[in-house]
């Protein structure tokens, strides 16, 4: 297995005012008013900085969100403090920035059981270049490192693989620690028939790990975002719909490696097609060779859901990435909301291992009420795929072994 699971965790060393970096992945969805629309990544959070407040350390607590070109309004985490200070029970302190003087006067100034919440990380665009000036000066204001963001340790980032140079010890924590033992379990050794369906936007991200997911899986079921890259590729009109044109030849052969794996790649047959990206556009159901000038496939349709229903009825274990469609738009919602049903009754009914992973995919199942009938509920869904893949999860791969 390419990334080790003994690694070092929380243990009853003495955290007492101790100032303990937290990186965890807060990325949670909101919308246009700021509101939070699934607060799966915070709860999941909080075990692990509840038990460093009840040890008397104090915490400061870093995490991206969303994917900012510089400093971004809208991708400010401080709509996330109420709901934070709710969960953890203390008043959660935000700084207005991650590095620089106000952040270390707040540091310093934090009692044993406090909190202080740092701003986005991906508003300096060394974050993402893993910069080491960088990374040195997140590390500056604590004396040791958690790493929970299991959702982000496949990006090797300052704030997930840099700062793990200037902090010693540096654990997992509990929410890490968690995915890994379950995910590491259940993809090494999946019961087969193993299917994986990969739906969303991150189609650039998540068609390179299909080539990887062929070599593992029996069925692989696309939809979401990424479809019409391989409908392109084949030749289809796809009208407005997303593309990723550097992608075509990847698609093409992607279909070519399935057949001479003997890999079944199902693609949607018919797609809801919408005349906007709004909740209130027009919408029909139309061919996916069909797909009208100036529409765009916003999700599935009826007859691929029934094609994918009945592939699933014949695994034993189902890993899914993203939403089969645009689900935040009730219009266009049914084709992600089949699958969560599908899920749930195949765990609840027939045993059949679930792992639902990725902020979106999540949210959606949240969403149906169906988080509790999947086998496990995973808050990386990048991760979780390359995790699949054999990749070395950068993030894990940098904390110190057990
Ligand atoms: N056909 C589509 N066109 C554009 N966006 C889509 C389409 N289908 C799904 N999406 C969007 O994909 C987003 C989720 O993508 P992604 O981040 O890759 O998933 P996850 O967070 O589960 O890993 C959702 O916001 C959804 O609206
Ligand atoms: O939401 C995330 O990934 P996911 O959508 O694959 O679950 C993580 O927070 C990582 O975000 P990124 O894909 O912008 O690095």
């Amino acid at each position: 297995m390419a990334t080790k699971r003994s690694v070092g965790t929380l243990g009853e060393a003495d955290l007492k005012g101790k100032k303990v970096f937290v990186r965890a992945d807060l990325n949670v969805p909101l919308d246009d008013a700021q509101n939070i629309t699934d607060d799966t990544r915070i709860r999941a959070s909080v075990p692990t900085i509840k038990f460093l407040l009840e040890k008397g350390a104090k915490v400061v607590l870093a995490s991206h969100l969303g994917r900012p070109k510089g400093v971004t309004p809208k991708y400010s985490l401080k709509p996330l403090v109420p709901r934070l200070s709710e969960l953890l029970g203390v008043n959660v302190v935000m700084a207005s920035d991650c590095i620089g003087e106000e952040v270390e006067k707040l540091a310093a100034a934090l009692p044993e059981g406090g909190v202080l919440l740092l701003e986005n990380v991906r508003f300096y665009k060394e974050e993402e270049k893993n910069d080491p000036e960088f990374a040195k000066k997140l590390a500056s204001v604590a004396d040791l490192y958690v790493n929970d963001a299991f959702g982000t340790a496949h990006r090797a980032h300052a704030s997930t693989e840099g700062v793990t140079k200037f902090l010693k010890p540096a654990v997992a924590g509990f929410l890490m620690q968690k995915e890994l033992d379950y995910l590491v379990g259940a993809v090494a050794n999946p019961k087969k028939p193993f299917a994986a369906i990969v739906g969303g936007s991150k189609v650039s991200t998540k068609i390179g790990v299909i080539e990887s997911l062929l070599a593992k899986v029996d069925i692989l079921i696309l939809g979401g975002g990424m479809i019409y890259t391989f409908y392109k590729a084949q030749g289809y009109a796809v009208g407005k719909s997303l593309v990723e044109e550097d992608k075509l030849e990847l698609a093409t052969s992607l279909i070519e490696k399935a057949k001479a794996k003997g890999v079944s790649l199902l693609l949607p047959t018919d797609i809801v097609v919408a005349d906007k990206f709004a909740p209130d556009a027009e919408s029909k159901i139309v061919p996916a060779t069909a797909i009208p000038d100036d529409w765009m496939g916003l999700d599935v349709g009826p007859d691929a859901t029934k094609t994918f229903n009945e592939a699933l009825d014949t695994t034993q274990t189902i890993i899914w990435n993203g939403p089969m469609g645009v689900f935040e738009f009730e219009k266009f919602a049914a084709g992600t909301e089949a699958i969560a049903k599908k899920l749930a009754e195949l765990t609840t009914s027939k045993g059949v291992t679930t792992i639902i992973g990725g902020g979106d995919s999540v949210a959606a199942v949240e969403k149906a009420g169906l988080a509790d009938k999947m086998s496990h509920i995973s808050t990386g869904g990048g991760a979780s795929l390359e995790l699949l893949e054999g990749k070395p999860l950068p993030g894990v791969l940098a904390l110190d072994e057990a």
